[in-house]
C-alpha cells in the first residue's frame, strides 16, 4: 500500500507515483484555470482532490483523464490502462436515449471500439459493475427518468466497467443517501485493495479525512499535497473556506 514517507520525500521513487504532474496550466478558451500546478498522484492509493468551489478541482480530474488539454507543464503517467474518468453527473446530458445498462455498456468501448458487438466477457464485466453499485435492477430504464443518485451510480458502474488501474471521480457521492455514500466508500477502498489508484475531487472532508492522500486547491494552485491530517489542519481550512 501507501508509503506516506515516501510521497513526502523529495528523492521518490518515480514508480511510487501514479501519475506526476509538473508545471502543469490548463484551462478553457480565453480562461487559465490550473496555475503552476506541480503534484503527485501515488499508485495503489486513494488521493483526495479538496477545495472550495470554482478552485479547479473538475479541472485537474480532466487534465489527468486527457479530456481537457494542458497548456503547459509536463503529465508523466506509470505504465498502466488508460484512466477511467466519472463525471459529475450534472454533467452528463439528461437526454440522452439510453439505458442505464447501455450507458455502462458504453465503459466497453475503449476494448472493444464503438461498432463491435461486446463479448460474453465485456457483458459479464457490466453485469459485475452494475451489480457492485447495486443498480442491476435498473438496466432497463432511461438514464433521464433515474434520480440523481441513482443516476450517479450508473456512472460509477460505467467507470467500474472500464476495469483500468486509474479511477478518476467527480464528486462521487455527492447527492447520494447515507447508504449509497457508505457503499460508494466501501467500494472505492475495496478497489485500492485489489490494485487500482483512485482519484476523487470531494466536498466530503469525512472521505478526504480517509484518503491515502490529499491534494488541496485554491484558486487553480495547489495549495498543500501530503497526508490528510497534515493538508486538512484546522488552520489550512480556515484559511482557505474563510479568507480575510
Ligand atoms: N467549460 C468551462 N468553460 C469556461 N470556464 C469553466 C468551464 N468549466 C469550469 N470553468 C471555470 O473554471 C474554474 C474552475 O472550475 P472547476 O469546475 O474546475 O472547479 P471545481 O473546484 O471543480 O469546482 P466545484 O467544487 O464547484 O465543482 C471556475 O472558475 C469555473 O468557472
Amino acid at each position: 500500500m501507501f508509503n506516506k514517507h515516501r510521497l513526502e520525500s523529495p528523492d521518490a521513487e518515480a514508480n511510487d507515483q501514479r501519475v506526476r504532474v509538473t508545471g502543469l496550466e490548463a484551462g478553457y478558451p480565453g480562461r487559465l484555470v490550473l496555475r503552476q500546478l506541480t503534484a503527485d498522484i501515488p499508485a495503489l492509493a486513494m488521493t483526495a482532490l479538496v477545495g472550495p468551489n470554482g478552485s479547479g478541482k473538475s479541472t485537474l480530474l480532466g487534465v489527468l483523464a486527457g479530456v481537457i488539454d494542458a497548456t503547459s507543464g509536463r503529465l508523466t503517467y506509470a505504465p498502466g490502462r488508460p484512466p477511467a474518468f466519472v463525471p459529475q453527473r450534472g454533467a452528463v446530458g439528461d437526454a440522452l436515449p439510453l439505458t442505464a445498462r447501455q450507458t455502462v455498456e458504453m465503459g466497453r468501448w475503449g476494448q472493444r471500439g464503438l461498432w463491435r458487438r461486446l463479448t460474453r466477457h465485456d457483458r459479464t464485466v457490466v453485469d459485475s459493475a452494475m451489480e457492485r453499485l447495486g443498480v442491476l435492477g435498473l438496466a432497463a430504464r432511461q438514464l433521464g427518468e433515474l434520480s440523481g443518485g441513482q443516476r450517479q451510480r450508473v456512472l460509477i458502474a460505467q467507470g467500474l466497467a472500464q476495469q483500468s488501474d486509474l479511477l478518476l471521480l467527480d464528486e462521487p457521492t455527492t447527492g447520494l443517501d447515507p447508504e449509497a455514500r457508505a457503499r460508494i466508500t466501501t467500494l472505492l477502498t475495496d478497489l485500492v485493495a485489489d490494485g487500482t489508484t483512485v482519484v476523487q475531487a470531494t466536498h466530503d472532508l469525512e472521505a478526504a479525512r480517509s484518503a491515502d492522500a490529499c491534494l488541496l486547491l485554491s484558486d487553480g494552485r495547489l495549495v498543500a499535497q501530503g497526508s490528510p491530517e497534515r493538508v486538512l489542519s484546522p488552520a489550512a481550512l480556515s484559511r482557505i473556506w474563510q479568507p480575510e
